[in-house]
């Protein structure tokens, strides 16, 4: 299967030190999340494939699916460079539907920060770089033990 470049030399990353989330959780059956770090940048990234039971339109994802799965990879990109920090801003745009039973990839980053706030956006394509929905969020930095850390 071709794979979009940027995704050639990268780490498989197990979220499951971090969370038990329903997005990325061992109970989630219906999203399939591969997440991949590169620790030379500030980015992180993720493999995902929504079932069928994930579909709002027949046959087509749930925004709201796709909003929960770039949340948590826009925010995880946060924790992994040592900044916890919670969504206070989301806003996602979807540019074509996404059928079910398609894989896609997640592309997220730290635009800036602001004192606590965290500036990251995210973009969902395929392999042939077709872009499915991007995402721009404002992360608040917060103690460890607000979060469970
Ligand atoms: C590894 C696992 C990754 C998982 C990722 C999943 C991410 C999530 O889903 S987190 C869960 C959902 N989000 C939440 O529960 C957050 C709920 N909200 C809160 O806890 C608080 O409102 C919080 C922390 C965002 C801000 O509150 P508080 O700590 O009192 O900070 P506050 O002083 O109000 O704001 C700090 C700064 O953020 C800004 N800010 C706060 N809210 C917003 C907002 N909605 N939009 C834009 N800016 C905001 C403020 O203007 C302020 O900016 P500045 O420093 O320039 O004045």
């Amino acid at each position: 299967m071709k794979i979009p470049d940027e995704f050639q030399h990268l780490t498989p990353y197990n979220m499951n030190s971090y969370t038990d989330s329903f997005v990325s959780g061992k109970q989630q059956k219906y999203i399939e999340l591969q997440y991949y770090r590169d620790e030379n940048s500030l980015k992180f990234y993720a493999r995902v494939l929504f079932h069928v039971e994930t579909q709002g339109a027949p046959g087509i994802v749930h925004g709201g699916a796709i909003a929960s799965v770039l949340d948590e990879t826009m925010g995880a990109v946060s924790f992994l460079n040592k900044m916890p920090a919670v969504t206070a801003s989301l806003t996602v745009n979807y540019h074509r539907p996404l059928p079910v039973e398609k894989t896609v990839y997640i592309i997220t980053q730290v635009e800036k920060t602001e004192g606590r706030k965290i500036y990251i956006i995210g973009k969902m394509v395929d392999k042939n770089q077709r872009l499915f929905a991007d995402s721009k969020g404002i992360f608040v930095k917060v103690p460890n033990e607000r979060i469970g850390l």
